[in-house]
This record gives structure tokens, sequence and C-alpha cells, in this order.
């Protein structure tokens, strides 16, 4: 029988193994990510980054291994109970910002909230606040193909974060962007999410946007050879 992982880290995981029709991805991941934290995960392209995230925040099921969400197992779950999991508790960033067309940039920022169950009012609220913390006050009633790709990514950060997920999972979220942009969208995604005391785990191929993270996870051909901090195994009651 596997103990429950420590009650100060929202997601643990222990010995994560992946593969994608027959591809490993990952070998033998393990990692723990506290409550409120930035965490980089970090490597080079190929090195299992997405597919982390995609364990992690309960996209893939895994092969073997263990993952949690605040001391819940998330592997036994059936694919309903990711999805529910997915919707109610994680925000998602990507590196392409997939906002809904025929929407307005407000529009997109409010659907999830409204999805969720949201008043009108309420909905419409937090995207208008979203928008302006984001800095796109201005890009609000335009639709997606009216902006740049800087703001676009701007308004799926904002959609990520509106309705106040437990975590939000952001993979490579600036990697079509210019290095200024890049460092204003994690300055911006980073700020907000120890602002409002989200945890962040933020996948990233290129080292140096590592320095908006607390804390830095590398992956190496789908293992974490050398983790910064160690992953603090659960406590075993004496006598077992
Ligand atoms: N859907 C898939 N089908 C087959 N192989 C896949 C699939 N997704 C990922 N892989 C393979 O799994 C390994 C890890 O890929 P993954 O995308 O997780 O790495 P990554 O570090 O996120 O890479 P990148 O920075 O390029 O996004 C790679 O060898 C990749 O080719």
């Amino acid at each position: 029988m596997s103990a429950a992982p420590p009650d100060n880290d929202v997601l643990w995981a222990r010995g994560i193994v992946k593969s994608h029709q027959g591809t490993p991805a990952l070998r033998d991941v393990s990692i723990a990510v506290r409550e409120g934290e930035v965490l980089a995960i970090t490597g080079a392209r190929g090195s299992g980054k997405s597919t982390l995230i995609g364990c992690l925040c309960a996209l893939l099921p895994v092969d073997s291994g263990e993952v949690w969400f605040n001391s819940s197992p998330v592997h036994t779950l059936s694919r309903a109970g990711r999805e529910k999991l997915r919707r109610d508790r994680f925000g998602f960033v990507g590196s392409q910002p997939q906002l809904v067309p025929e929407l307005t940039a407000r529009e997109n920022v409010a659907l999830p909230l409204l999805l969720a169950g949201s008043g009108h009012k309420a909905a419409y609220g937090a995207a208008d606040d979203w928008l302006e913390r984001l800095d796109v006050t201005d890009c609000a009633k335009r639709r997606p193909t009216e902006l740049i790709q800087s703001q676009r990514q701007r308004i799926a950060v904002a959609r990520a974060l509106a309705p106040l997920p437990r975590v939000v999972f952001a993979d490579d979220p600036t990697a079509p962007l210019h290095r200024e942009a890049q460092d204003q969208v994690l300055r911006i995604l980073t700020s907000a999410a120890r602002s409002h005391q989200l945890t962040l785990v933020l996948a990233t191929h290129d080292p140096e946007l590592a320095k908006y993270a607390d804390r830095t996870v590398a992956l190496v051909d789908g293992r974490t050879p050398a983790p910064a901090t160690p992953v603090r195994r659960a406590a075993v009651p004496a006598g077992h």
C-alpha cells in the first residue's frame, strides 16, 4: 500500500513512468510542488517537460507511479474524474494561446467562469479585473485575430488565472515571443500567481527564464537526475 504524501505539498508524484506509443517520455520521475510556490521544470526539447505537466495536471494517465493532488490520488481517477479535476482546480497556459476565435478577449476570459456557474456580472467583472492586471484592457472588445501574439498570450494568462485555480500549469508559455515580451508575460504571470497565493508549475526549455521561479527541477531524458531539493517521502508510522 502506498503512503499518502506530505500535507504541505499541493502536488506530489512518485516514480512516474509514461510512454507515447512505445516512446518513453518519463522514466522515473518524482516531484513535489509546495502550496503557493512557483516551480520551474527545465530541460532540453524532448526531455519530457510537456509530458510531466500533462501527468501532473491530470490530462495524461500515467503508465505507472503515483500522482497526488491535495492528498488525494489522481492516478486512480477515471477519465471523467480527471476532467472534472482539471476543470475545477487547474488552470492551463500553453505555448500557443488557444482562444475561441469568435469571442472577444473579454468573452474569452469570462468563459471558464460562466462555464463553472458564475453569474454574468461576476464573470465579466473578474474578466475586466484580469484584463486590467495584464495590461490588455484596450484589447477587451477585440477578437483574437485582431491582436498580436503577445496580447493573445496575455489574454490566455488572464483566462487561466481569472477562476483562481489551485494550480496553474504553464507549458513554455512564452516560447513564440521575443525576449522582451517573454520577460513581461512571465513577470506578470509569476507576480499574479504570488499575489493570489496560486501555485504555478512552469515548464521552460530556456534555463534563463527559470529565474522567475522559487525553485527549479531539471529534467534530462525523462528523468530528474539531480533535483534541487530532494523529494520528501511521506512519514511511515512506527512499526510499519
Ligand atoms: N504525442 C506523442 N506521440 C509520440 N511521442 C511523443 C508524443 N508527445 C511527446 N512525445 C515524445 O516524448 C518525449 C518527450 O516529449 P515532451 O513533449 O514531453 O518533451 P518536452 O521537454 O516538453 O519537449 P518540448 O520542449 O519540445 O515541448 C519526446 O521524445 C517526444 O518526441
